[in-house]
């Protein structure tokens, strides 16, 4: 079977996308994590699938499957590609697409200046959304690993998040820290541990240890978490600029109740056929 797809990328999260409405296809997990490979396959840390939609009000279905082949229900860089390849493949001419998750409904938005703007929902903080098993909810929580005690913050963008303060981001333990708590008890479906360094009340550093795929460049659905936690906590701003390694998104959120609005580039790479 051979498979047409567009390689893009958000800030350096980077993306397989596959039309599966005019290639209707359903991939195994061994061939989705093919395909995600960087050695043998295309390379991604997410594979994206444009379907046909759920909702009367929704244009499409988004899905999305990590590099490890797990589905889930969020991704906000992929998003803004997902908008991109509508438009540049003449599948969608409008400015606004709303589309289906298995979350929850999607507004993505084509901003002048080339940028495309995600209404990526409300935040949820309650630990039975998140999922978090903890039995009150509360704006910072602790977790006691091999290398000590660390307080985190927890939201759910649809995905869950953990969201740890950091004074210096570059030297964070991301790769020892995110792997064991990605996988901690306290997290039934798992997490993305994002570490934040706070600049100022207007910006912020992140990296993210993302479930399924290890480090990514950038995570939007992540950047959204860390402003949401930030503001919680009542050390930023409704409007935040997040500096991840991939690249800069701005996030706002007014606050409970409210979705959390996310700003930034996505990008075409490459076009190509593979054979599975
Ligand atoms: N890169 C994404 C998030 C992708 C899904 C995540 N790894 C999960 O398992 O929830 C983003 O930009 O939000």
């Amino acid at each position: 079977m051979k498979i047409n797809f567009t390689k893009m990328q958000g800030l350096g999260n980077d993306f397989v996308v596959i039309d599966a409405i005019n290639q209707p296809i359903q991939l195994t997990i061994e061939q989705i994590r093919f395909l995600a490979d960087r050695h043998f396959g295309v390379g991604c840390d997410q594979l994206l699938f444009v379907e046909k939609p759920i909702s009367a009000n929704a244009e499409f279905k988004y899905r999305i499957f990590n590099a490890d082949g797990s589905e889930v229900a969020q991704c906000g860089n992929g998003a803004r590609c997902f908008a991109r390849f509508v438009r540049d493949k003449g599948l969608s001419n409008k400015d606004e697409i709303i589309v289906d998750t298995d979350a929850r409904q999607l507004a993505l938005r084509f901003d002048a200046g080339g940028l495309i703007t995600v209404d990526m929902g409300v935040p949820a903080l309650e630990p039975k959304q998140i999922p978090l098993n903890v039995s009150e909810q509360s704006k910072l929580y602790k977790v006691k690993l091999a290398e000590g005690e660390i307080e985190f913050a927890a939201v759910s963008m649809g995905n869950p998040h953990v969201v740890i303060l950091v004074e210096d981001v570059v030297s964070a333990p991301v790769l020892t820290i995110g792997a064991r708590l990605e996988c901690h008890e306290l997290f039934p479906e798992r997490a993305n541990i994002g570490f934040m360094q706070i600049i100022n009340r207007r910006q912020i550093e992140l990296r993210v240890y993302e479930r399924g795929a290890a480090e990514t460049l950038a995570c939007g659905s992540g950047a959204c978490a860390a402003v949401v936690a930030g503001i919680e906590q009542g050390l930023l701003d409704q409007e935040v600029q997040v500096h991840l390694p991939g690249g800069e998104l701005t996030i706002s959120w007014v606050g409970n109740g409210l979705p959390v609005l996310m700003t930034g580039a996505a990008t075409t790479v490459f076009e190509g056929q593979i054979t599975l």
